[in-house]
């Protein structure tokens, strides 16, 4: 009988014995190989799901303004019914879902069925029972007043212990107009920032309000349009400069770039959010936030920030500025026909993130800066 030395051991010990603990080592690298296969390297730290643009009412299909694209209105809530199980149904379930506005469409109003949507699409979100931060887009205020979404299930804005600093807990430039803009901390050293893109605008804001005024002087300065939706000009940056877009209050970019700040001295990894792209090249620049270029220097003058992620423009985009930050706009799923899929799971590594996508929204590695 053939005897090998252990070189754990002091004896020596027999064939069998040897072969058994060779097999039970090609086991375990087996099950390292296939981790490893399925996320790059060691397990993430955490992941979380994103989704954008549900625009979910029970109406029959349509099409988009310039009638070039088919909207599955019903078809909508199916596909986030199929997210919610594909993340529910993980061996680790994200900790969170970043759902990037529009969840409901403006349609509901006319139906007079606001309120039944929303509860349709929050009680689908339910049954996973993973929390969900929501970031308000425009067909958020073609359904509800400012004032409503605060009191809603859309109100996902949390006071973050972790950052106990009050000039930057949550966005609250005054009591009269509070803008919907928060952080949180879903792991030590990572924080994601919600933004509201529509904190300046003429249909997130009400006459008579400061904001309001404020914003119709921006908009009409760059559109004489009657129909202020219909944008100043067929082609280039100024077409954003219409009422279904938004911008962000000197308020909440100070907030900002003071949350930024800390995150920096924290040696933090943020991912900032909005319903509304604020990169030219990450988007149709019909899409894009009004003052959007306040917010990209904002960001580069940070080296936490990581990426920043949209929705609003359903056919998607993705850039890496020269600063290295990740700009992500996201498919809109209702946009998206039924057979096909749109969301995304981010894992999140020391080092990286790797989104993996479902249907329409494309696979990406996201290194850091
Ligand atoms: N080129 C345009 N001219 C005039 N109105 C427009 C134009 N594009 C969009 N709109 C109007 O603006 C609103 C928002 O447009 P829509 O495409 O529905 O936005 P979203 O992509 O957020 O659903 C709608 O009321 C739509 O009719």
């Amino acid at each position: 009988m053939l005897k090998f030395k252990c070189p754990f051991r002091k004896s020596c010990v027999t064939e069998g014995r040897f072969l058994g603990w060779w097999a039970k080592s090609e086991k375990l690298t087996g099950r390292l190989t296939r981790t490893k296969k399925m996320y790059g390297s060691l397990p993430p730290l955490f992941t979380f799901g994103v989704i954008a643009d549900i625009q979910y009412a029970d109406i029959e299909d349509g099409f988009n303004f310039k009638h070039t694209r088919k909207r599955y209105y019903r078809n909508s809530l199916r596909l986030l019914r199929r997210a919610n199980e594909k993340w529910k149904s993980e061996a680790v379930q994200p900790r969170f879902i970043i759902q990037l506005g529009d969840v409901i469409d403006g349609y509901n109003k006319k139906y007079d069925a606001s309120e039944r949507a929303l509860e349709t699409v929050v009680n689908e979100l339910d049954k996973s029972a993973i929390e969900v931060h929501h970031v308000w887009g425009n067909h958020e205020f073609y359904n509800f007043s400012r004032d409503d979404l605060m009191m809603s299930a859309l109100n996902s804005k949390t006071v973050d212990g972790t950052m106990a600093e009050d000039a930057v807990q949550s966005c609250s430039v005054s009591d009269t107009e509070e803008s919907y803009a928060y952080h949180f901390s879903p792991a030590p050293y990572f924080r994601f920032v919600v933004l509201d893109a529509y904190d300046l605008s003429i249909i997130g804001r009400k006459e008579p309000s400061t904001r309001y005024y404020e914003a119709l002087e921006m908009l009409q300065a760059h559109n004489d349009n009657d129909d202020l939706n219909h944008p100043p000009v067929a082609e280039g940056l100024e077409q954003r400069f219409v009422k279904f877009n938004g911008g962000f209050s000197q308020g909440q970019l100070d907030w900002l770039d003071r949350l930024l700040t800390l995150s920096d001295e924290k040696l933090e990894k943020v991912v900032v959010v909005s319903h509304l792209p604020v990169h030219p090249y990450s988007t149709d620049p019909i899409c894009l936030a009004w003052n959007y270029d306040r917010v990209l220097s904002i960001l580069h003058s940070h080296k936490s920030v990581v990426c920043f992620m949209a929705g609003h423009d359903h056919d998607g985009g993705y850039y890496r500025d020269a600063s290295g930050v990740h700009h992500l706009t996201f498919e809109g799923v209702i946009e998206t026909p039924p057979e096909s899929e749109a969301f995304g799971t981010v894992y999140v590594y020391e080092d990286r993130m790797a989104l993996k996508g479902n249907g329409r929204v494309s696979d990406r590695v996201l290194p850091y800066p």
